[in-house]
């Protein structure tokens, strides 16, 4: 048999399945890779919101990662909500013992409701205990101004919040462009290595659908990661897969929908449109 691909997630559950661990796991599925997961939190939760956040003790959160480490080997991983100063800690030993180095981070803060998925005091450890061993850091515009304190306005901005984060440790930063205001025709993430600045640009997609977008996207990073992709290219190929999970939409749910995992693979395999 060929070789195999597995990735691993550090993340809470979304009831819902549009966000969180789900998106995670469906991800890497759609881009051909086996998915472990490890649970840090279960979140009650629909397209409608957040309606309870129940955190996992963090030492079976590492408990998890060590049993998924010993056994089965991941070749990249990712985290998503990490909740409190204490798991994180927890998180980081795992992934030091392990010498894992192709490590994604997305810092999940606040849900697209307002419900809060990282304690205020948490921040703290996201920079100083996570965010050097990463490869990657996928912040959006909110999260990369409370990383960084500063208020980020224009292209400029951006650059400057990309170099403070790229100084905390993390080898590659992609500042995310979804929340970007003033341009209704793109949505525009901005990659640094450290040297120098690559745009991915995608259409800007008209839609209230976009619950789990960061999850999703960093979810495809990883799965690229995965399958032996260098970090320019896993980044373009996740550009392409949430361009896609986004047009296609699924319609589902009251509120804010989840992205359609599917759109991707069925649009390169046999060119069906859902
Ligand atoms: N309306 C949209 N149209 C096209 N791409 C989008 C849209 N909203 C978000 N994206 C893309 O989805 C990914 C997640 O971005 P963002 O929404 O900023 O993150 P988060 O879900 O963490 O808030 C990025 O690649 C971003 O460019
Ligand atoms: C369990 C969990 N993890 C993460 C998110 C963030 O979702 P989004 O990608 O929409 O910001 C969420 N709503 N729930």
């Amino acid at each position: 048999m060929s070789s195999v691909y597995k990735a691993l997630t550090i993340a809470g559950s979304d009831s819902g399945g549009g966000a969180g661990i789900q998106a995670d796991l469906k991800t890497f599925q759609e881009l051909g890779v086996y998915g472990m997961s490890a649970l840090t939190a279960v979140t009650v939760q629909n397209t409608l919101g957040v309606q309870g956040v129940h955190p996992i003790p963090p030492e079976t959160v590492a408990a998890q990662i060590a049993s998924v480490g010993e056994d089965l080997k991941p070749d990249a991983l990712k985290t998503g909500m990490l909740f409190s100063a204490e798991i994180i800690e927890q998180v980081a030993g795992q992934v030091s013992r392990f010498g894992w180095n192709k490590l994604v981070v997305d810092p999940v803060m606040i849900a697209k409701g307002g419900a809060e998925l990282l304690l205020e005091e948490a921040v703290q450890a996201l920079r100083s205990r996570l965010l050097p061993l990463a490869l990657v850091v996928t912040p959006n515009l909110p999260e990369a101004e409370r990383l960084t304190g500063m208020t980020i306005a224009g292209a400029e901005g951006k650059r400057e919040a990309a170099k403070r984060l790229h100084a905390l440790g993390t080898a590659y930063v992609v500042i995310k462009g979804g929340h970007e205001e003033g341009d209704p025709e793109r949505s525009v993430d901005l990659l640094y290595d450290g040297s120098g600045f690559t745009e991915f640009a995608g259409t800007r997609v008209s839609t209230p659908h976009t619950h789990g977008t960061g999850c999703t996207f960093s979810a495809a990073i990883t799965a690229g990661l995965a399958t032996g992709l260098e970090v320019t290219e896993a980044v373009g190929q996740a550009r392409a897969f949430i361009q896609a999970a986004l047009e296609d939409s699924l319609g589902i749910g009251n509120g804010h929908g989840p992205t359609n995992h599917w759109a991707y693979r069925r649009r390169q395999t046999d060119g069906v449109e859902l």
